[in-house]
């Protein structure tokens, strides 16, 4: 297992492609399982996660061709039902968006359950009521959510309680398919969910109030091939920027949107940074002393829980007390003890963090537990005094394409060893 050794103290400077983004790629994967044309992808970012969602479509029967790194030409023509099975779908939770296309492609799905993980319980009960709505009958058997639907899906109202992201990219999938309208509300407004809405509509759906709180999907539309460039990601750019504030330096964010980030923009002028647009993306600076901000992290466009963990790697050397509260995840705190190996002062109440900042951060070695935590435990590596050795550093690989060669190109002294 790969490990990444950072010593600390280096002003980063320079420029970062900002990749595709994986979460965008990952639900429009499983999208190619709907027709049988052909979509093509571009932009697809060179992460492990892709690579998983690719192999579980694959395992259906669409033949896949890799375009050069980035491309990938999904043929679903002769694609077949299966069950998707728990090796696969506990890897990667997003696996679980294959369930809409297939029951909605073939009248049935069998997918394992994914189950909990480091972040939460993250049930699928609102995937499942969608596809109730949709007149599907939704059973748990053995582990496996099976539906099915055989005289197909019928359009509906669906009512989500809560704006779920991946729930409103099942519900928006299955109602491709099924017959007349399907109207979306308290839908998820993430700017992966619009890409979607992008990519659909490409492949011949008719959607309206896509990146609104209610989406109108008429169903059941002739298919066609397609193809889509995938949105930049917004996470991977809020690292990066985070990277530049926490090091004292200077990030050109190369292709990251402005318009998708605005609540992260505003938080990190807040506590110090400067960003504004450049000739290719955003560029961001630490303007001065880093000052601490109390921040909540709400569905978009409020601050992503997403970047919650590198903030508040930030906010541990930021003058100052902050409360970061996370509302969307209900134990997306587990940075805070390898983080408090580094020095960091934090203390827990429930849901809320209280970071006491203005800490000289010191190496030590630290342990992942999921993705984000992987990235804020090595953005605290790159501020801390010393050696930081972050281990699982397969959690990292899941969603960041070349982290540690496109931090080293911009000054950072990392490492990646086999341990
Ligand atoms: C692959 C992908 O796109 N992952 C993102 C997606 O995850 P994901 O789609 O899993 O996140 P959701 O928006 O669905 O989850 C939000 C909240 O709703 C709860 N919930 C969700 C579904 C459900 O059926 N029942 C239920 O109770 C979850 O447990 C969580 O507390 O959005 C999250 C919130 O922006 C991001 O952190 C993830 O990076
Ligand atoms: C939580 C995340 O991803 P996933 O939903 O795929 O676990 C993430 O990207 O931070």
């Amino acid at each position: 297992m790969d490990q990444l050794v950072v010593r600390g103290g280096r002003r980063l400077e320079g420029s970062v492609s900002i990749a595709g983004a994986k979460n965008a790629a990952l639900p429009q994967i499983a999208a190619a399982l709907l027709s049988d044309r052909p979509v093509t992808l571009s932009n697809l970012p060179r992460v492990s996660d892709v690579a998983s969602m690719l192999d579980l479509v694959a395992g259906y029967g669409v033949h896949v061709e890799a375009i050069g790194a980035h491309q990938a030409r999904l043929d679903p023509g002769s694609a077949q039902n299966g069950a998707a099975h728990y090796e696969l779908v506990r890897r990667m939770r997003a696996s679980v968006l294959v369930l809409g296309p297939l029951l909605a492609r073939f009248g049935e799905a069998r997918v394992s359950l994914p189950g909990g993980c480091a972040i939460g319980a993250r049930p699928i009960d609102l995937h499942v009521k969608a596809l109730a709505a949709l007149g599907a009958q939704v059973d748990m058997e053995g582990g496996y959510v099976v539906a099915s639907a055989r005289g197909g899906l019928r359009g509906a109202r669906i009512v989500l309680q809560n704006p779920s992201v991946g729930a409103t990219e099942t519900a928006l999938m299955a109602a491709t398919r099924a017959r007349g309208e399907t109207e979306i509300l308290n839908a998820a407004r993430e700017p992966e969910v619009a890409d979607l809405c992008a990519l659909l509509l490409a492949m011949g759906a008719r959607i309206e109030g896509a990146g609104t709180h209610r989406i109108l999907v008429q169903g059941d539309q002739p298919w066609r091939a397609a193809s889509h460039e995938i949105i930049p990601d917004r996470v991977e750019a809020g690292t990066y920027g985070i990277a530049a504030a926490i090091t004292g330096g200077r990030l050109e964010l190369e292709g990251a949107r402005l318009e998708h980030m605005a609540s992260v923009c505003q938080v990190l002028e807040s506590v110090g940074a400067r960003i504004w647009p450049g000739d290719r993306g955003l560029m961001v600076e630490r303007a001065g002393a880093l000052k601490a901000a109390d921040i909540t992290t709400e569905p978009y466009p409020g601050f992503p829980t997403d970047l919650q963990a590198q903030f508040m790697a930030l906010m541990a050397i930021a003058e100052g007390a902050s409360m970061i509260r996370e509302t969307v995840f209900e134990n997306r705190f587990m940075h805070v003890p390898e983080l408090a190996r580094l020095g960091v002062d934090v203390t827990l109440q429930g849901t809320t963090a209280f970071v006491r900042g203005g800490r000289r951060l010191k190496g030590a070695p630290v342990m992942a537990t999921d993705l984000r935590a992987s990235v804020c435990l090595l953005l605290a590596g790159l501020a801390a005094e010393g050696e930081t050795v972050v281990g699982r550093v397969y959690h990292l690989d899941r969603g960041y394409e070349a982290l540690d060669r496109k931090l080293v190109r911009c000054g950072a002294d990392i490492e990646r060893v086999g341990a």
